[in-house]
């Protein structure tokens, strides 16, 4: 049963989580959305607690639980930046109660993509590895100027995150890396080469390099490098503030509720 009021009810998922306290103060403030649920996993420790209590600060009228589909059945959009087996499972929930689900979850793999897209077939999912306007504007230029030059000029991509970062390399660089990809006229898959280490031989000719570094509380940078003898070219974005993805994620929650069953991500929502 839907709740009435006009602006969309707002489930998080993992509210105890960087992304997912972030989301809350975001939904929390806003005059275009209520958050009418908070999820968490069986066992956390805030589980039958007020929200805002639990994060430290007055109550909100949320209580937290661990029953998804009771707590999606309330709400018209859920936003979930958690871990790929609990998106997976969200996916499917959300569907089952019509929720637009958006995905900033990272480090999905075949497996967890290909149970999303059966349950898109039933509700809105707006996915992306970022959420940022600033990066999702890089992804368009990064295949743009991938197209206008050759093999002769090797992509390299290079990302930094905080020491907790659980997935290497970020959605955002395989979101990079897709976009240079196809700007090249290439699949991914074929020319993906991330983890070197030892004797690695010399670089391939049309690969796509990654490289990670984890360290202290690095929010996200992103590197695009075109590298040719005697230039190279180097396109960057960086975050200093995970608000940037939070507003990204509730402005495709609204978008996603105008829109039919389908698989969608930001350059959908942002128009790019
Ligand atoms: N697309 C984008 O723009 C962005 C994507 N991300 C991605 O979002 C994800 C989360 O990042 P971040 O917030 O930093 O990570 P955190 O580890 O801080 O938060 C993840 C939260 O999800 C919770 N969670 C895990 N499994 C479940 C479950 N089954 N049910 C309910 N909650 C669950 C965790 O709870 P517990 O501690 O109990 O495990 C935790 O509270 C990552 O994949 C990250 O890469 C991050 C920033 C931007
Ligand atoms: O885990 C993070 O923190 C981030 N994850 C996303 C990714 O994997 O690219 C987006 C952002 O860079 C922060």
């Amino acid at each position: 049963m839907s709740d009435t009021n006009d602006t969309p009810g707002i489930v998080v998922t993992g509210t105890s989580g960087r992304m997912g306290q972030m989301l809350v103060r975001l939904i929390l403030a806003s005059d275009r959305a209520r958050l009418v649920g908070a999820v968490e996993r069986p066992g956390h420790a805030w589980i039958g607690r007020d929200l805002g209590e639990a994060m430290g600060g007055a109550p909100v009228g949320v209580t937290v639980t661990d029953d998804a589909l009771a707590a999606f059945a309330r709400a018209q959009a859920v936003i979930d930046f958690t871990a790929p087996a609990a998106t997976v499972e969200f996916a499917a929930l959300a569907a089952q109660a019509r929720a637009v689900h958006v995905i900033g979850t990272t480090g999905l793999e075949a497996e967890h993509l290909a149970k999303i897209k059966a349950a898109s077939r039933h509700a809105v999912i707006v996915r992306a590895g970022n959420m940022s306007l600033g990066v999702n504007l890089l992804t368009r230029i990064t295949r743009q100027v991938a197209q206008a030059l050759d093999a002769d000029w090797d992509i390299e991509i290079v990302e930094a995150h905080h020491r907790m970062k659980v997935d290497a390399p970020s959605g955002t660089a395989l979101m990079l890396g897709e976009a240079a990809a196809e700007g090249r006229g290439i699949a991914l898959a074929d020319h993906r080469d991330s983890g070197r280490d030892g004797i690695t031989g010399a670089r391939e000719r049309g690969d796509i390099g990654f490289s990670a570094i984890r360290g202290g509380d690095v929010v996200g940078e992103h590197d695009v490098i075109f590298a040719a003898d005697g230039e190279r070219i180097v396109l960057r974005h960086i975050a200093t503030d995970r608000a940037i993805f939070a507003r990204g994620a509730l402005r495709a929650a609204l978008w996603g509720q105008d829109q039919k069953p389908g698989e969608y991500d930001m350059i959908d929502v942002l128009g790019l």
